[in-house]
């Protein structure tokens, strides 16, 4: 269906309903003015040209009302997260008490692992996919050692066979029946940041619930990429960033989903702080911690408008263009990199990311035989953002909000030019 040309790209785009929204992204440019090809939303999404705007808005109203900005802005920064909640919610397929905006991904998970990760005497494995994102590793280890645990007993991986890139549903089973009844948790990444496979998020929860465990996910690369429907999988818990396609800047607050099933669970642990505290009286300076329902009760500060701000204007985006139309454009345009890889017929790249769209998100993953960074740099003098992870895959990963049909063609030109040299 696709075919290997400019024209044909540039028709592609001529016909794409969304293609408006690349004007509405800051494109990076060369030394000589040209638009570069920017195929790394998978590690740091470009601006929206309306982000200066929402935040001048609360510069402005810091700059002219003080403090009074807290209840008196436009947008008062008292209940700003909930500004976000709800577009948030949408994105992610949750409901909107699931869902809060706070801290940072590694933050939030440590957070979540304390509530949801109770570990007994004999329940106390937690399971990981074999190339998590190693921050996360980090963080499950040591939440793993603070409870006394050596990680080389309690820590599962979930591996790809010998010799295979990716994880299968199969394996996690049989870890299951094997060690089902000393798991406590599975922690995993729902699009994995190296092979660009995405999880079957509602058979894994299901699974893990079978056996008596809790279920979280890691959305860094599925939020804003993949529709992770997070009620409807029934996962206990998620936790993601913003600043990959969710286009909110470096650093950006990230996001917290807890199913509603624990909107009112006492019985779990939890690191508290104000923020989460009953709004009513937040500001008697009780001495008692009466948690908000739902996910907002996780919260531990007040949070940072600036960034908040950054990321309503992302989410503003997103809704104008409708996420499910997003989704849509993806696959062609994911499609059309395979298809264009595909036709090179070159023996020393091979896409390990899975063919299946309900397997992936955007991000491809492009494994390429005897390279080094080496490939990667001249790529990027070719023009060409990407990014390289060791030991030998370029991922790119064309954003449906700014790249065109026209970017994967010329990207492909480039690689096939720095392959031949
Ligand atoms: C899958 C995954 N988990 C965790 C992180 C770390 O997130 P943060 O630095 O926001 O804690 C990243 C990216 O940086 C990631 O891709
Ligand atoms: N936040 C960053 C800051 C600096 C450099 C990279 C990152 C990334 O996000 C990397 C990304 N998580 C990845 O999937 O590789």
């Amino acid at each position: 269906m696709f075919h290997n040309s400019l024209e044909y790209a540039k028709k592609q785009d001529a016909a794409d309903a969304l293609a408006s929204f690349r004007n509405k992204f800051h494109i990076p440019t060369n030394a000589n003015g040209q638009k570069i090809i920017y195929l790394c939303g998978n590690s740091l999404g470009l601006q929206p040209k309306i982000t200066s705007e929402y935040i001048n808005e609360e510069l402005n109203d810091w700059a002219n009302l003080g403090v009074e900005g807290h209840v008196e802005g436009k947008h008062p920064w008292l209940p700003y997260h909930e500004f976000l909640t709800e577009n948030m919610a949408k994105i992610v397929g949750a409901k909107p008490s699931e869902v809060v905006m706070m801290n940072t991904l590694t933050t939030n998970l440590h957070l979540m692992m304390v509530s949801f990760y109770q570990p007994t005497k004999t329940k106390y494995k937690i399971v990981v996919e074999s190339d998590a994102f190693p921050s996360d590793k980090y963080a499950v280890e040591s939440q793993l050692k603070f409870h006394g645990i050596d990680p080389k007993e309690g820590l599962i991986l979930w591996k790809p066979r010998k010799g295979k890139e990716l994880c299968r549903f199969e394996d996690l089973e049989e870890i299951m029946q094997t060690h089902g009844s000393e798991i406590a948790l599975l922690m995993i990444g729902s699009t994995n940041y190296y092979t660009g496979q995405s999880f079957p998020l509602k058979k894994i929860t299901e699974l893990g619930h079978k056996y008596g465990c809790m279920v979280g996910f890691d959305l860094a690369h599925g939020a804003g990429n993949i529709q992770p429907n997070l009620h409807e999988t029934g996962a206990d818990f998620a936790v993601w960033c913003t600043y990959k396609y969710l286009n909110s800047g470096p650093g950006s607050l990230g996001g917290c989903f807890v199913h509603e099933r624990h909107a009112h669970n006492e019985n779990l642990n939890r690191f508290a702080g104000w923020w989460g505290h009953n709004k009513k009286t937040r500001f008697n300076m009780r001495h008692e911690f009466d948690a908000l329902p739902g996910a907002e009760g996780w919260q531990l500060s007040n949070p940072p408008i600036l960034s908040m701000a950054a990321i309503r204007a992302s989410l503003d985006t997103f809704a104008e263009a409708g996420f499910e139309n997003l989704r849509k454009k993806s696959e062609k345009l994911t499609g059309f990199l395979e298809f264009l890889l595909d036709e090179m017929k070159n023996d020393s790249i091979n896409v390990i990311t899975p063919r299946n769209p309900e397997e992936r998100g955007c991000q491809l993953s492009i494994q390429v035989k005897n390279a080094d960074k080496n490939l990667h740099t001249k790529l990027t003098e070719a023009g060409v953002i990407s990014d390289w992870r060791e030991p030998d895959v370029i991922r790119v990963a064309p954003a449906p909000l700014y790249n065109s049909f026209e970017d994967v063609f010329r990207f492909s030109e480039k690689l096939k030019e720095v392959l031949k040299s």
